[in-house]
Formats: C-alpha cells, structure tokens, sequence
C-alpha cells in the first residue's frame, strides 16, 4: 500500500516541481492568480489528507499528551513493519518498548480504513552552533489517509489511537522521581526542565510505623481522590490535593510520601526552589509535571519565604514583596508558589497531589498551609509503641518479645524519633539477634527518658527565673502541695514524651493567661508547678482543659450562651463604634479584594487577662476612629472558632490584632505587645 501512496506523492512531488521552475515565466501580475488556481487543482487531485501531530504545544510550553500517546500506540504497530526502531528500557528494567524511530513509516487499518503514519523531525530554527546536536529539534508524527474517509478518521481513529496510546503508556509506565534542572540548563541539550531517574522506593504503607486508624485514614482520603476525576468536575475545583507533613526530623516524612507514590501508582517531582529564578519559572516547571504525580516541596531548612511575616514592619515586607514580583528581585515570592498551589495555573493538568513538609510547621506563613490549599494536614510524631511494633516487624520479623512490656512502659516517657528505633533495631551482624537489638533499644530509650526529665526541669528553672510563670505563680493556691501537684501532673497530665508528640502550642502569653485563670479552679491548680510550665511539654489538650474552666470560671454561669459556642462568660469590647464580627462577617473580609474601607479586628477571648487589659485602650481607639474611614471590629475567636481562627487568621494567642488594607484581602498582624491607644493608632496610620 505504500507504494501505492508512494506513487501519488511522488507524482505531486513532480508536479510540484515542474510548477515552481515555470512559475517565473508567467508575468509577474498574474503569477498569484496561477498558483493559487494551481494549488486548488492539487488539492482536487490529490486524494490524502494530512494530520501532524507535533511533540509541542503551546508555542513549546508544553509537550503534547497526544503526541506521546500516539508514540505509545505506534509502538505496538511499529515493531512488526517499521525497519528501523528505538529501544526504551521500562518497568524496573525488566522489559524493552520498541517505538519508530525518526523518518520511518508504518501502515494501520481501523475499520477496514488503511492509514499511514510518518515520524519526522524538523531541524532547529536557529542559526547558532550547538555541541549537542538535536537540542532544538521538534519531531512529529504525520498521519496520512483518503480524504474519503476524512469523518471517520477524524472522529473515530484519533480518539481510538490516544486511548489505546494512554492504556499502553499506563501498561508499560515506569514511575519516576523528578527534579528540576537550574533553569540556566533548560534551553540545552537537556530539552526538559526535570531530569528523572526511575522511582524505586521500597517504603509502601504497611511498613510506615505511626498510628493504624491514622494510616487507613490518609490511605482512604488517597484512594477517594485518586478516584475523584469526575467528583473534581462536577465541584468546579481543580482535580488536585495539597498535604502539608509536618513533624521533628526522622519521623518518616520522606517515607510517607515514598508510602503515598507506591500506593497510587504516582510520580514524584522532588520541587528545588532554590535553583528557581523566579514566579515564572516555577509556573514553567508546573506545566511541565505530568497528571498522576506528587509534586514535593521538602523544607529541611528554615527558607525565609515561606516562613511567617515577622518584619517589624509590615509595609517594608509588602513592598519587597511588591519588588520581587515585579521581577527586579528575581526570586520566587510566596505569592507566586501560592499561585502555583491554587491560583489558575494549578487547574492545568490534573491529578496532582502537592505536598508540603517541614520541621516547623509553626513558622509556615499560615497563608501558605490554610486548608484549601494545604488540605491535610498530618503529624509525623515520635515513636509510640504502636509504631514501635510495626518496625519490629519489619527489621526483626518479631510480634512478641518479654521485653515489649517494658519498651511500651519506656515509650510513655521517652521521646524518640522511629528513625532512631528502626536504628537501633536493626542487626549490625550475622552475631546480633533480636534479644540484642531490644536490649540496645531498651537502654536508648532509659537513657532518653533521662534526658527528656532533665531538659524539662532546666526549662522550668530558666522559664521561672524570666518571671514567665511569676502572674500564675502570683495567684492563690490550693490546698495541694507544689510537690504533690508535679506528682499528680506528671502522673496524670503531662507525659512528655506522649504529649509533645502532639505538635503545636500556643504562645507563652496565651498559656500564662489559661494557666493564671484556672488558678482559680481547685481541681485545675494542682497542675500548676514551675514543672507544669514547660512549654514544650504542655500539649494543646490539657490547655483546652484549662481554657474551657477558665471561661466557665471566669463566666460564673451568669453570662448568656455565646453564639460562637464557648462557655458562658460576660462579653468585653462593648462600644457601639465597634463592630461585632459573626463568622461570615470576618470570612467576607478575608474574601475581600477591594473595600470601602480598611479594618482594624481584634481577635479575643473575653476571659482573656491581656484581652481585658487592652479592653479600655481598643474601646477608646474606636471611638477616635469613628468616621475617619477605618472601621473597628472584634471577633471572638475562642471555643468553636479558634481552629479556624488559627487556620485562617494567624492566630497565635489572645489577642490578636489584624488590620485588614483597602485594596487586600489578606490582613496584617500588628506585630508589637504595646497595646496602648497611641501604638495602635500608629500602627493603623501607617497602613490606612
Ligand atoms: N514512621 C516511620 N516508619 C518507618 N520508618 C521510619 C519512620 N520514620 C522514620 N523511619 C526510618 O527512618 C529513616 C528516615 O526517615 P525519613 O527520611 O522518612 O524521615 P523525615 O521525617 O523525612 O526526616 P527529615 O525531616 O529529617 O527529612 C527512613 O529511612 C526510615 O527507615
């Protein structure tokens, strides 16, 4: 059949000939009346269509999907008629795809439809001398069949050919580990902006040592939005998820996303920003990640731009800002990598899951992990006992031993990470059996109990000379003995080891407030000792605990119900040039570009000591602010609204003050503890 279809281009190839060397021969008037009527015989002669389909999209922005997958599908026919093919290794080395290699040409039938497929490449564009031949190069596929069957082919065989291209590219997918190359390499003779090798991870769910429930939660959550292509739609949201891993060093991070790629069957791009120049590059390297992918920003470091704002000036911040994004600062911005994580660009291509990890996660900019946009968030803490059980399995093959029972006594205090475990179970020679490598772990474990005890008594000594707990020590207390009470505490409240597991605490401030108001609770003031204020080791449940008794005291049953849910207590901030903000109220000024006026909210607890201490100076604020174009809010934003307060709102400890510009929705933290009516009226004049 080719050489039927040979004989007919040739012949036009002739024709074509014979026409452009006697075309100068016709007066130079009527020479564009000849060729047009002359291409408009070809055509009629002519009885083949033409189709490319060429490597690159979008003015080389993108590669095409069609041109791989027709790749794929050629690669089937190819192998029995072409002459001269292209070996590519796939599937953990083990098989060899064969596809066409450049200039070749093979025949397909579809429906008793003979078509003709080509592979080309057309040479570069520009003039310069390259050492890497090919660099510039873009190839394509040419199908050419009878223009009778034009309708079929056009709506039938392309959509037949991508599908079955994309089945095979699945069949045969080799899953890779990405990452960007320096932008400096891109216009080389490396014509993608991610080198890859082959993703061989060995971490998969079943060997991850954390929580059971936790692990088939997030397994679940993965499997739903691997499925969701169809949900994504029908919600109008771009078919992708952000998690944000956050927990000390060693607690299996990396190995949970490793975990999360064999589970799904995804690639992963492992995100360098620091080799990014700027916002557009980034936007770049996004469009060129496939579907089916795990794209991975790990920050084992502390990068200033994701961190919070904490620029004593908030104007300057903004500006610089301003500066990099105007690509004078050359640097990518957080607003470009919040750009990248939803702004419009994230919605191309779908199937995606960006994830986040970090040893801080209190100092993420909190833009930058507010669901929606980070929307798991998961604690990768220390080891407990049931995680310890797991890598048991896994390095000794062991269930049982008669040393679990003191390991699991061991882990309510010790503080270790399960990369340390796994370290110390695990045999350093043919001569170490399991009794050995627990015995070791048994001794690792003692020796960081020690240390967990004596670091905490070294931060209550220096936490008490700074005169941190000198307001709650001030306050009267029970009948309880301060020894006793750090018996009862450690006995029953504060465990370090299981309770700094639980990440996140609130700011020194807010705990001295919790803690010097349930002073004034018997039951509660047994866990006030020099001891108790660790911070580190007060987990987010017990100061729940103690906020819950301080409202309740504070409130002493006579308050009525607040409506954003929390204890009974009498409200503070009363003025009627204050404005009271519901929860929908404080979400439209978040969702808020552009208002008519700027404003100033304060984030409080009404039985917040520091809240009440600035309750005259913020009440007289307001009213001096009255008319002159600022408007003055409060939210409370204790009980059910503090989660989403924290999440969206940078809410630290009580109280917090945020000013929301004319022209922004996102407000900005008054960064000072002066709280008096002249630093705050400084504050607001600067930014009005
Ligand atoms: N939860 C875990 N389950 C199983 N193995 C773990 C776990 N945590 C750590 N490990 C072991 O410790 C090694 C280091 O863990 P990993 O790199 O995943 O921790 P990470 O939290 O990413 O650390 P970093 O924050 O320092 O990057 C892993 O190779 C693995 O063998």
């Amino acid at each position: 059949m080719w050489t039927e279809l040979s004989a007919t281009i040739s012949s036009l190839a002739i024709a074509f000939f014979m026409f452009e060397k006697y075309l100068n021969y016709f007066p130079y008037t009527i020479r564009g009346y000849v060729e047009r009527n002359f291409r408009k015989v070809v055509n009629f002669v002519n009885p083949y269509v033409e189709i490319s389909f060429h490597e690159f999209t979008s003015e080389r922005l993108k590669r095409s999907d069609a041109f791989f997958a027709i790749q794929n599908y050629l690669s089937t026919s190819s192998t029995e008629n072409a002459r001269r093919l292209k070996a590519d290794v796939v599937k953990d080395s083990q098989s060899v795809v064969l596809s066409m290699d450049a200039k070749e040409e093979v025949a397909d039938v579809f429906n008793g439809v003979k078509v003709w497929w080509a592979s080309g490449k057309m040479p570069p564009q520009s003039k310069s001398i390259s050492w890497f031949p090919g660099s510039e190069e873009k190839r394509y596929y040419k199908l050419t069949f009878h223009k009778h069957y034009r309708e079929i082919i056009t709506k039938s065989y392309v959509e037949h050919v991508l599908k079955k291209g994309k089945e095979i590219e699945v069949k045969n997918r080799q899953r890779m580990l990405y990452t960007n190359n320096p932008s400096n390499d891109w216009h080389g003779w490396k014509s993608t902006k991610w080198g890859n090798i082959v993703f061989e991870h060995p971490s998969t769910f079943d060997t991850l040592a954390m929580d059971t429930a936790k692990k088939e939660e997030i397994k679940k959550d993965l499997i739903k939005f691997s499925k969701g292509k169809d949900y994504y739609a029908k919600i109008g949201k771009a078919w992708k998820r952000g998690y944000l891993l956050y927990g000390p060093p060693g607690t299996g991070k990396s190995s949970m996303i490793a975990a999360m790629a064999n589970l799904l069957d995804y690639d992963v791009y492992d995100l360098e920003l620091t080799t990014i120049k700027d916002n557009s590059e980034l936007r770049m390297l996004l469009i060129e990640t496939k579907g089916k992918s795990i794209i991975v920003r790990e920050r084992k470091g502390r990068r200033k731009m994701m961190m919070k704002q904490t620029e004593k000036d908030p104007i300057s911040k903004m500006k610089k800002e301003a500066e990099e994004e105007s690509g004078s600062g050359s640097k990518v911005t957080l607003s470009g990598l919040l750009n990248v994580i939803d702004g419009i660009w994230s919605a191309c291509g779908g199937e995606r899951i960006i994830i986040f990890t970090t040893n801080y996660v209190d100092k993420l900019d909190p833009a930058l992990i507010r669901r929606g946009r980070m929307d798991k968030h998961i604690v990768m803490s220390y080891c407990c006992f049931e995680a310890f059980k797991v890598l048991a399995r896994n390095y000794l093959d062991i269930e049982s031993h008669e040393l679990f029972g003191k390991i699991e006594e061991l882990f309510v205090e010790a503080k270790m990470s399960p990369a340390d475990v796994a370290d110390n179970l695990m045999p350093k020679s043919d001569e170490q059996d399991e009794e050995t490598c627990l015995k070791r772990l048994v001794e690792a474990l003692e020796a960081s109990k020690e240390e967990a005890i004596k670091k905490s008594e070294e931060e209550a000594v220096l936490k008490t000379k700074d005169g941190v707990v000198t307001e709650a020590t001030k306050k009267p207390k029970s009948s309880a003995t301060e020894d006793s009470a750090t018996e009862t505490l450690e006995a029953n409240l504060i465990k370090p080891a299981t309770l700094s597991a639980i990440a996140g605490f609130p700011g020194v401030e807010g705990i001295v407030a919790w803690i010097s108001n349930a002073t004034l609770c018997p039951a509660k003031a047994k866990a006030i000792s020099p001891r108790a204020l660790n911070l580190s080791n007060i987990c987010p449940v017990f100061v729940e605990a103690l906020e819950g008794d301080a409202a309740q005291l504070n409130g002493n049953g006579n308050g009525a119900a607040h409506a954003n849910g929390a204890a009974t207590v009498a409200d503070i901030f009363n003025s009627e040039n204050l404005v009271n903000l519901s929860r929908p109220g404080i979400e439209n000024l978040l969702k808020l570009e552009n208002r008519k006026e700027p404003w100033l909210v304060v984030l409080y607890a009404p039985w917040c000591q520091f809240c009440q201490g600035m309750e005259a100076s913020y009440v007289e604020l307001a009213d001096k602010l009255a008319g002159s174009g600022v408007k003055v809010g409060k939210f409370r934003a204790d009980g059910d609204q503090k989660e989403f307060s924290k999440q969206e709102l940078q809410l630290g400890s009580f109280p917090t003050i945020l000013f929301f510009p004319k022209h922004s929705s996102r407000p900005i933290k008054y960064p000072s503890e002066k709280r008096d009516v002249d630093s705050l009226m400084t504050f607001v004049n600067a930014l009005r």
